[in-house]
């Protein structure tokens, strides 16, 4: 018998995985449980060969209802009873982590007003907050209960990845510490990597075999290679990092400087890093349907301002708002989601961070590197064809490479690849940093 000291949100997900009936994966949380919390203690006596083998279905569904749930959300429902409700597809479960954050206090409320799944789709959000944000999650869930959202079923907050990320479809990956004075971003590497090296293993646990993972939190690319790297039991293809945000922001840009409205914009690509060597394509992107360097007529403006312009816009904003781009952010993620599960129109493409892995545009492999990707709206993407790629895009496609490349002997000792060694090229910042 092991005698162990869990915290009550630890000891719900014990009785979480008894009432899946798994053995191993019971054992395997025995060794997770063992770190100090700063939460409310309870004693718990386990026995790690005694798992009871004969939960009913019925006990399954009432320790979860009751256990993993907060407030309202605690009602049990009947999706099938009600006339409008009978036609709704089934729940869908998705994560976000860093819930109690600028970004998500937008995102969530997008999620669950059906703006991002659609209006027949019910959804469970299962929150992520650290030890020092819980009571802010709470007050989150709490204003989550008072909109009163139909599609919105289930809400459950923990501080734990492992109960958080059960059964999950969409993880949104937005929590993350951010760039202190004086910090590397070699140091920012480190400390961030091992948060998605420690999400990547619980969702490589408990998550849907077939979740879809975004990740936001920076440095968004290597924190999404990080985290795949160690689930390896989720396909690679799966796992995104966020550069949505500066497809939009060039796509603004490039409207603002042809003098039209930015829906005449297409195709605009960004490539590589989301930092600021992040590479902004004018070559393939397209206004009304022709070349941009046919519309905008000014290749100085298009080399030099138009990129500089994108990859400042994050720090130029923080100089009039005086914080972070936030609901912006929660937009893109919003239009990446919305990306991968609606077809994308003919002829256009998205921008999104993947894993290079057979890649017919010369970049290197086993990175995260934005690039062109079109999908049938069924969650799964390829890679754009059609893409013309000259001496000066390669040249500043092969910068951000470089640092990616960087990036990752940076964060050897997080993915299983040996000792670190970080090198990289120059400090480069965050497209919201100055
Ligand atoms: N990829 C992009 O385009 C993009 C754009 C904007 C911001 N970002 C990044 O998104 C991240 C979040 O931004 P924000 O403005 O919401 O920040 P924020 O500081 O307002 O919120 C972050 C939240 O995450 C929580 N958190 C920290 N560590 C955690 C962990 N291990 N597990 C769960 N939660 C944790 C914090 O307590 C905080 O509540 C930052 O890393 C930021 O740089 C990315």
């Amino acid at each position: 018998m092991a005698v162990t000291e869990l915290t009550h949100l630890e000891t719900s997900f014990l009785h979480t995985q008894l009432s899946f009936k798994t053995t191993r994966l019971f054992n395997t949380r025995c060794q997770v449980l063992g770190r100090p919390r700063n939460a409310n203690k309870v004693l718990c006596s386990v026995s790690t060969n005694q798992v009871p083998s004969t939960i009913t279905p019925q006990q399954t569904d009432s320790s979860k209802s009751k256990r993993d749930c907060y407030g309202v959300f605690c009602l049990t429902y009947d999706l099938e009873a009600e006339e409008k409700t009978k036609s709704w597809k089934s729940l869908i479960n998705v994560a976000v982590s860093g819930a109690a954050g600028m970004i998500s206090n937008h995102l969530l409320f997008k999620l669950a007003s059906g703006e991002v799944f659609g209006q027949d789709q019910p959804i469970a959000l299962k929150l992520l907050g650290s030890e020092r944000s819980f009571q802010a999650l709470e007050g989150v869930a709490m204003e989550l209960e008072d909109s009163l959202y139909p599609l919105l079923r289930e809400v459950s907050i923990s501080i734990d990845p492992y109960e958080v990320f059960q059964d999950a479809e969409w993880a949104l990956l937005i929590g993350a510490r951010p760039r202190g004075p004086g910090m590397e971003r070699a140091d920012l590497l480190d400390i961030n990597g091992q948060i998605f090296a420690e999400q990547g293993k619980a969702l490589n646990v408990v998550a849907s075999r077939n979740v879809k993972v975004l990740v936001v939190g920076n440095p968004c690319n290597t924190n999404a290679l990080i985290c795949m790297k160690n689930a390896p039991n989720i396909p690679a293809k799966n796992f995104h990092a966020l550069t949505r945000l500066d497809e939009n922001r060039a796509k603004c840009q490039l409207a603002l400087k042809a003098g039209v409205f930015y829906d005449k914009v297409s195709n605009v690509t960004i490539w590589g890093n989301h930092s600021t060597t992040q590479v902004p394509d004018f070559l393939n992107a397209r206004i009304n349907g022709f070349p941009v360097k046919d519309v905008i007529n000014d290749a100085k403006w298009l080399e030099e301002e138009f990129t500089q312009k994108v990859q400042t816009r994050g720090g130029a904003l923080i100089k009039k708002w005086g914080r972070s781009s936030a609901a912006s952010t929660a937009v893109s993620i919003v239009d990446s989601i919305r990306s991968l599960v609606t077809p994308t129109p003919n002829g256009d493409w998205f921008s999104t961070g993947v894993y290079t892995n057979g890649n017919t545009y010369g970049i290197a492999e086993d990175i995260v590197f934005s690039m062109p990707c079109r999908s049938d709206g069924d969650g799964d993407y390829e890679l754009a064809k059609d893409v013309i790629i000259d001496d000066f895009l390669r040249a500043r496609i092969k910068k951000s490479e470089a640092e990616l490349l960087a990036e990752k002997r940076c964060v050897a000792h997080l993915t299983g690849e040996g000792n670190a060694f970080c090198d990289l090229p120059e400090d480069t910042m965050l497209p919201g940093e100055q």
